[in-house]
This record gives C-alpha cells, sequence and structure tokens, in this order.
C-alpha cells in the first residue's frame, strides 16, 4: 500500500512503496521529466525486482498550474511537500524585471528548504572546457532562504521607495540616488549557522577534506563578512573535535581532522578554474551559490548534467530539483539533457536510502556517456558522438543499467 515517507528523531522511515510528489515543471520540464520517471521506475524495478516502487502523485505548479486552478503556487502544492516529505520538481518559469516573484525561490522559503546542495562532480567522457575537470568534485552548499535573492526589493519611482531612501540617507548618512530601485539584503546569524552547521556536517558523514566559506566579505562587512565570522565560530562552538581552521593549522591540518577555511569570492570563482583540487565542501551565500553552482557545472558539462537538493535538515522536508532553467527554445522538442533532473533523482534515493537504485542511475548514465550515445549539448563537443533525443538517452541508460 503506498505510504507517506515520515521521520523519527534523525531517522528517515520510508515505506516500500512511498508516496512522492513531482512537479513536471515549464519548458523542457515535460520532455525531461517524461525520460526521468522511466530512469527512475526502471532502476528501482532493476533494484528491487518488484518488492519496493514509487507512487508517484502529480502536482501542480508555474504555467500548468495557472491554467488549472488560476493560481501559479496552489497551497496544495506545499502541502503535498510537507505531507509526503520528500519529493522532486522540474524547472519554473520566472518573468525578468515585473511580474510575479520565483515560485522556486517561494517554494523554498514557504517550506523553510535552508539548505540548496549541489554536487559537483565529472563523469568521465563527457566534454570540458577545462583541462584537468576530472579534479572537480565540489559540494556547494548555499543558503536557501535570505540575501538579497529572497526578494526584499522596491521599484524605483515607488512612494515608499522614496520614503525608504530618504530614511536611509537621512538616518544612517547614506548616500542613495533618488531615482533607485532599492534591494535589502539581510543575512542572518541563525541563517548563517543552520547553513554551515548543514556542511560541517555533511563534510564529516562523507569524510570530505575541507569546508570552504565562500564570501565578498571584505566589500560587505555586515552580510558577508559576518558570513565568514559566524562560519567559523560555529565550527569553534560545534565541531572542535572534528575541524581545525585555517588560522589555528596555517594549512598543516592534523591527521583526520577536516580543515575550516575561507575565501574570497571573486577570487574563488578563478581558483575554482586554476586550483579546483584544492576546494571540497562550499558554504556559502544564496546569490554567490546561485553564481558558483552554475559557474562550477560549466566545468564538468554544463547546467545539462548538473543536478541539486533543497533541503530543511531539521525536519528532513526535502525537494530534489535540476540547477538548470526552462530553456523555453527547446521546450516540446525532446531534446535537452535530462541528466540533471535524473541525478538529482540518484541523490534523491540516496536520501531515501535507496542507494542500489541511486547506484543503478549513474551506472546507467556512465555507460550511456561512454558509448557517446548523449542529447545535442554533448554530442556537439564531443567527437565521434550519436546525438540522441531526450527519450532516447533516456532508454539508454536504462540499458546501461546491466
Ligand atoms: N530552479 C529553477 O526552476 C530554475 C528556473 N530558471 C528559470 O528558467 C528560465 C530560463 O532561464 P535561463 O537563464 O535561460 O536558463 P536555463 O537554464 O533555462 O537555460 C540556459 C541555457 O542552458 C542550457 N541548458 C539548460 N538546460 C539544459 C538541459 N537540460 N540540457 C542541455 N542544455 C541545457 C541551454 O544552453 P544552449 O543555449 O547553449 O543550448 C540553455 O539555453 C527563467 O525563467 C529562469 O528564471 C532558471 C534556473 C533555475
Ligand atoms: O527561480 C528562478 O527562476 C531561478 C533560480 C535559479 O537560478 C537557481 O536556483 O539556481
Ligand atoms: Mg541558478
Amino acid at each position: 500500500m503506498a505510504q507517506s515517507i515520515t521521520k523519527t528523531g534523525d531517522k528517515l522511515i520510508v515505506p516500500d512503496q512511498p508516496i512522492i510528489p513531482y512537479i513536471e515543471g515549464d519548458g523542457i520540464g515535460p520532455d525531461i521529466w517524461a525520460a526521468s520517471v522511466r530512469v527512475f521506475d526502471a532502476a528501482v524495478a532493476k533494484a528491487y525486482g518488484g518488492s519496493r516502487k514509487v507512487a508517484w502523485k502529480e502536482v501542480l505548479a508555474g504555467q500548468k498550474a495557472f491554467d488549472v486552478t488560476g493560481n501559479w503556487l496552489p497551497v496544495e502544492t506545499e502541502n503535498a511537500f510537507r505531507e509526503y516529505l520528500v519529493g522532486i520538481k522540474g524547472p519554473l518559469t520566472t518573468p525578468v524585471g515585473g511580474g510575479f516573484r520565483s515560485l522556486n525561490v517561494t517554494l523554498r522559503q514557504h517550506l523553510d528548504l535552508f539548505v540548496c546542495q549541489r554536487p559537483v562532480k565529472y563523469y568521465s567522457g563527457i566534454p570540458s572546457p577545462v583541462k584537468k575537470p576530472e579534479q572537480i568534485d565540489m559540494v556547494v552548499f548555499r543558503e536557501n532562504t535570505e540575501d538579497v535573492y529572497a526578494g526584499f526589493e522596491s521599484p524605483m519611482g515607488d512612494e515608499k521607495t522614496a520614503r525608504l531612501i530618504e530614511f536611509l540617507n537621512h538616518e544612517m548618512g547614506w548616500q542613495i540616488r533618488e531615482d533607485s530601485g532599492v534591494g535589502i539584503k539581510p543575512i542572518s546569524v541563525s541563517g548563517t549557522k543552520r547553513l554551515v552547521r548543514a556542511a560541517i556536517q555533511y563534510a564529516i558523514d562523507h569524510k570530505r577534506k575541507s569546508v570552504t566559506l565562500v564570501h565578498k566579505g571584505n566589500i560587505m562587512k555586515y552580510t558577508e563578512g559576518a558570513f565568514r565570522e559566524w562560519g567559523y565560530a560555529l565550527a569553534g562552538e560545534e565541531f572542535s573535535d572534528s575541524v581545525v581552521s585555517w588560522d589555528d593549522c596555517r594549512g598543516d591540518v592534523p591527521d583526520g581532522k577536516i580543515l575550516i577555511k575561507d575565501v574570497i569570492a571573486d577570487a574563488f570563482l578563478q581558483q575554482i578554474l586554476t586550483r579546483p583540487a584544492e576546494y571540497d565542501v562550499i558554504a556559502t551565500m544564496n546569490l554567490n551559490g546561485d553564481y558558483v553552482s552554475d559557474a562550477l557545472a560549466a566545468q564538468v558539462g554544463g547546467i545539462g548534467i548538473a543536478p541539486g537538493a533543497n533541503i530543511n535538515y531539521d525536519n528532513g522536508i526535502a525537494v530534489f530539483e535540476a540547477t538548470h532553467g526552462t530553456a523555453p527554445k527547446y521546450a516540446g522538442k525532446d531534446m535537452v539533457n535530462p541528466s540533471s533532473v535524473i541525478l538529482s533523482g540518484s541523490m534523491m534515493f540516496e536520501y531515501m536510502g535507496w542507494q542500489e537504485v541511486a547506484d543503478l542511475i549513474e551506472k546507467g548514465m556512465t555507460g550511456a556517456i561512454l558509448q557517446k550515445r548523449v542529447t545535442y549539448d554533448f554530442a556537439r563537443l564531443m567527437e565521434g558522438s550519436t546525438k540522441v533525443s531526450t527519450s532516447d538517452f533516456g532508454n539508454a541508460i536504462i540499458e546501461n543499467m546491466g
């Protein structure tokens, strides 16, 4: 019988037929989801021979939700993720400039999914613009609920914006031009500490070497600089048995300890190209994390293969999703790379403890890539490859599960 996933204490309780809500997504979402769900079901069937099976439950968001319910993000959708705990979603469109605020960001905020976790590693055979992509093996922990990304903004010309600017200029002594739009960048100590705690705990659980706090704290002292300060403080307060800070060891890390260090964001962006092997787990704020995760994805083959998860590590609610967006010019063409959602699914099965399924998905994908049966994005960079559709790439993964 299909049942909800639940959490008791630290433990996720996963029934043999878990109900998993999914959002198909806008743009390329339906193409990708169709291929992904076939791969997921094939991997579960192969791993457990019928004793386990996912009961997929579609929930609506984006254009499809608006067409059916008149609402872009129905409350029933948010509630389904609360009730069933683990879910997966395709990309959702956000208009630029005006229009509604990001549904992706809204979902993360309403469900308080405070970690956006995006692993970036190289799969053999994938075309890369860098010489040694195999040196890249990082996991980005991006704070997911605050920063300028939270959308506290007010438009130029609005009467409230004018009052805010007047207050800031008079009370704070700032010099903001009257013809400005204004955005606020809140970075809290509580938001920072829970993010850095999750990153360090992950590093401990997965035997990683270092956690790097990425910030622009020399310029934005009380937001990004404070993130750095609070991150180090948390490491010392809660993890002193397991970690050592750069200042305490100057790079001479005692055996078995995890190094906590920091780097300024612009320097980080050049060092991930020149010396990627020096970085491992990354903890950073929302906007930096957005930029960094796409930049790193490009180094291992592009956002077509970059998975992710939005997780509240306190209550266990997790919504897995691709790093890329809706790529509208490819919508309905059965053409794009489904790997990002498929690998997000692999992360989801790992999170559920269904490791055999995650392993089969990775095995199938690696096999398909080594056979050079790839979608257009890889094919255009891969000599001797066979360009296949989204759905045929899904078939190639299933065939390569063994
Ligand atoms: N989490 C989410 O739901 C996200 C939603 N968005 C939203 O998506 C919309 C479009 O955003 P945009 O900035 O164009 O970014 P997209 O990620 O949608 O697309 C940018 C480019 O990335 C490449 N790409 C993206 N997905 C794939 C894929 N699956 N396979 C192969 N290549 C891919 C394509 O490159 P090429 O042209 O070279 O082929 C595409 O033109 C916006 O409304 C944005 O807000 C954006 C990011 C995340
Ligand atoms: O919400 C959006 O439309 C964009 C989100 C995004 O770029 C991301 O989460 O990486
Ligand atoms: Mg992004």
